[in-house]
């Protein structure tokens, strides 16, 4: 497979020969990929290519179901994420989800931003981090003078930027958004998207949708799987997003994003 990274972005994420099985079954097949630093990395293809398993694998969600095994190499900042001396609660913190369904904990707006640092044992002042969190999460001036409201009395849209706030507070360098608009109105929808333009300063992102406008607008790059008879997910092809979805190298790419199967 062609790696068509630039050469001047640092990779954060490297990949190497990925498998992931469900007992028997293979839902991942043999994917090398790496993730470039500050860029927001978009994973399209058909619904069951495993691109929710390739996500979960990177934070080692993956371990939470029982039959999930992973075989191959990722390497997070050089470090392998599945080396046995690695803590998988570090790693998860170091590589925050959100996800398809905005899933506030029924606590407060505070506490729901609050709760992990909190966790974490975090000695800083957490009303400064509970601001600083839904600003940049582009909710703060929404819900200031309502922080000890629960958090499930928001709209869908701003509960997912609740669910982004929360991700953020544990200042993570990853965030992983496994379809994080796709149970949003337009106008929610385009406000997450903004919101992940503004926090790939910040933050290396990698994006699943099924929603080819919505890859083409957010994506730096972007990458398309596919799956043949054993329904094994595998990458078909992977660049820079503008590129590819002017004038992809395979004939496959195109007729996914022109939406001819999928
Ligand atoms: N917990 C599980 N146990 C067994 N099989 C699973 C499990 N989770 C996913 N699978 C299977 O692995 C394959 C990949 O699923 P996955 O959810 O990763 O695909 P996807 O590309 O994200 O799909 P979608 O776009 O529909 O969300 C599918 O065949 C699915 O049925």
């Amino acid at each position: 497979m062609e790696n068509r990274m630039k050469t001047n972005e640092s990779v954060v994420i490297d990949v190497k020969d990925l498998n992931v099985y469900y007992g028997a079954f293979r839902a991942v097949k043999d994917v090398s990929i790496t993730i470039p630093q500050n860029k927001i990395t978009a994973f399209i293809g058909p619904s069951g290519c495993g691109k929710s398993t390739m996500l979960r694998s990177f934070n080692r969600m993956n371990e939470l179901v029982p039959s999930a095994r992973v075989h191959g190499n990722i390497t997070l900042d050089g470090v392998n994420i599945y080396d046995p001396d690695i803590d998988p609660v570090m790693v998860r913190r170091k590589v925050g989800m959100v996800f398809q369904k905005p899933n506030p904990f029924p606590k407060s707006i505070y506490e729901n931003v609050a709760w992990g640092a909190q966790i974490n044992g975090y000695k800083g002042n957490m009303d400064d981090l509970v601001e600083e969190s839904l600003r940049q999460a582009a909710l703060w001036d929404e819900v200031k003078d309502k922080l000890n409201q629960s958090g499930l009395s928001l709209s869908g849209g701003q509960q997912q930027r609740l669910c982004i706030a929360r991700t953020i507070a544990v200042k993570p360098e990853i965030i992983l958004m496994d379809e994080p608009a796709s149970a949003l109105d337009p106008i929610a929808t385009l406000r997450i998207e903004e919101l992940m333009e503004k926090l790939s300063e910040d933050y290396t992102i990698i994006v699943v949708t099924h929603n080819m406008q919505q890859a083409a607008r957010v994506s730096h790059y972007t990458a398309f799987f596919n799956m043949d008879e054993d329904r094994a997910g595998y990458l078909v092809e992977y660049g820079d997003t503008s590129a590819m979805f002017t004038n992809p190298s395979k004939k496959l790419t195109q007729d996914y994003i022109t939406g001819r199967f999928g």
